[in-house]
């Protein structure tokens, strides 16, 4: 394939409701989303950086920046590109794993649309159905959270997550198993807002059975999260820590987790999320496929990324209508706990217009 040019476009997703994690509250996704145009087909990525830098160190305006003036330029160089072709030829700039993520997911999906091939065949996905989390934000209140559960639960969500951070952790935790009991899979994110100091107070979090406690401390604190793997009993996963195939084997073998938490975006795209399961598989340890608050055309990458064989937990893959009133794709529906993996050429979905053009705040096109 040759890149002809690319279309940067930002569209404003409100959200059905505020979501709040310890590092902020977020009432509206600024969504780069990358259209590429090749001599063979057009392909579509979406950028998972947030507006500000508070998840990681990528925005939504750097990336958009880096990408017009680096690595979209880079790419236009590339005689025959592929997908594989991209992470190689944008090895030359450093970082940038989101931006550098939705243009080889543009380019990957324009390839796989060429040839007709579904993006969760490419990737070896084993199922055609994948079992669908749910994250909760932190609350006001604990009779909120316990009704917005409870909806989650009823809508048949076979997991949910909670947000956490120093003094929302311990009771909310309890409130939802004294509400709805042991059984249901429960886990906990806390977005690094803990230190090693916090050990002790963490591992009264250890009689209610959770599945995993998520990134507890600072994503470059591997021995810290080593240090409190050997005295907690809830099982360590890690998110921002992970940001690539080699960062998860060096978590693995320091002990710092036994759960990872893949995103695609943060790990610089699928062809190194794939990389990043095959480590954990060969390591016999579980993974799950996180969230950013993707529209439509991430989540359906993520739910083909989801059905691959080490996707044994479920991924924080909810429906469409978790977080937008109308999504840019057919929505995402849960059915019986689940979300079909997309069986259309690439990532199988692409933008409806008018609802695309509703939500556009800006396009700029690219000539190469
Ligand atoms: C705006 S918070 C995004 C990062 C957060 N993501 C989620 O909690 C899941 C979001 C989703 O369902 O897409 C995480 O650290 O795992
Ligand atoms: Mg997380």
């Amino acid at each position: 394939m040759k890149l002809q040019g690319a279309e940067l476009r930002r569209i404003r997703m409100p959200l059905v409701a505020p979501f709040r994690t310890s590092f902020g509250v977020e009432h509206e996704r600024d969504v780069l989303l990358l259209r590429v145009v090749t001599d063979d087909a057009e392909g579509w990525g979406e950028c998972v950086a947030l507006s500000d830098p508070r998840y990681s160190s990528e925005y939504v305006d750097g990336a958009a920046d880096v990408l017009r003036r680096y690595l979209i330029p880079a790419l236009a160089a590339v005689p025959h590109l592929d997908a594989p072709a991209v992470a190689p030829a944008l090895a030359q700039f450093r970082g940038h794993r989101m931006a550098k993520a939705a243009l080889e997911t543009a380019v990957l999906d324009a390839e796989l649309r060429a040839q007709g091939r579904p993006l969760a065949r490419e990737l070896g996905a084993v199922r055609d159905r994948v079992p669908c989390g749910v994250s909760v934000g932190i609350m006001t209140d604990l009779g909120r959270l316990l009704d917005e559960v409870g909806r989650y639960l009823d809508a048949g969500y076979v997991r949910i997550k909670l947000k956490i951070q120093p003094g929302w952790d311990v009771e909310p935790v309890r409130a939802v198993r004294e509400r709805f009991g042991d059984d249901v899979l429960l886990q906990v994110d806390a977005n690094t807002a803990y230190t090693v100091a916090d050990a002790r107070h963490l591992a009264r979090l250890d009689p209610f059975g959770l599945l995993l406690i998520e990134q507890p401390l600072d994503e470059e604190d591997l021995l810290g999260h080593a240090a409190l793997a050997r005295l907690l009993t809830t099982p360590v996963c890690l998110d921002e820590s992970i940001t690539s195939a080699k960062s998860a084997a060096d978590a693995l073998t320091l002990g710092a987790c036994a759960v990872v938490n893949i995103k695609p975006g943060r790990v610089g795209g699928y062809l190194e999320a794939r990389r990043v399961h095959d480590v954990c598989v060969a390591h016999g340890v579980p993974v799950w496929c996180g969230g950013m608050l993707e529209t439509g055309l991430g989540r359906a990458a993520n739910v083909a990324l989801a059905a691959l064989p080490g996707f044994t937990l479920p991924g924080d893959t909810s429906a469409s209508e978790r977080y937008y009133r109308t999504d840019v794709t057919e929505p995402f529906v849960l059915d019986d706990g689940h979300l079909p993996v997309p069986t259309g050429p690439g990532i199988g979905v692409t933008p409806l217009p008018d609802r695309l053009a509703e939500v556009t705040a800006s396009t700029e096109w690219l000539p190469l």
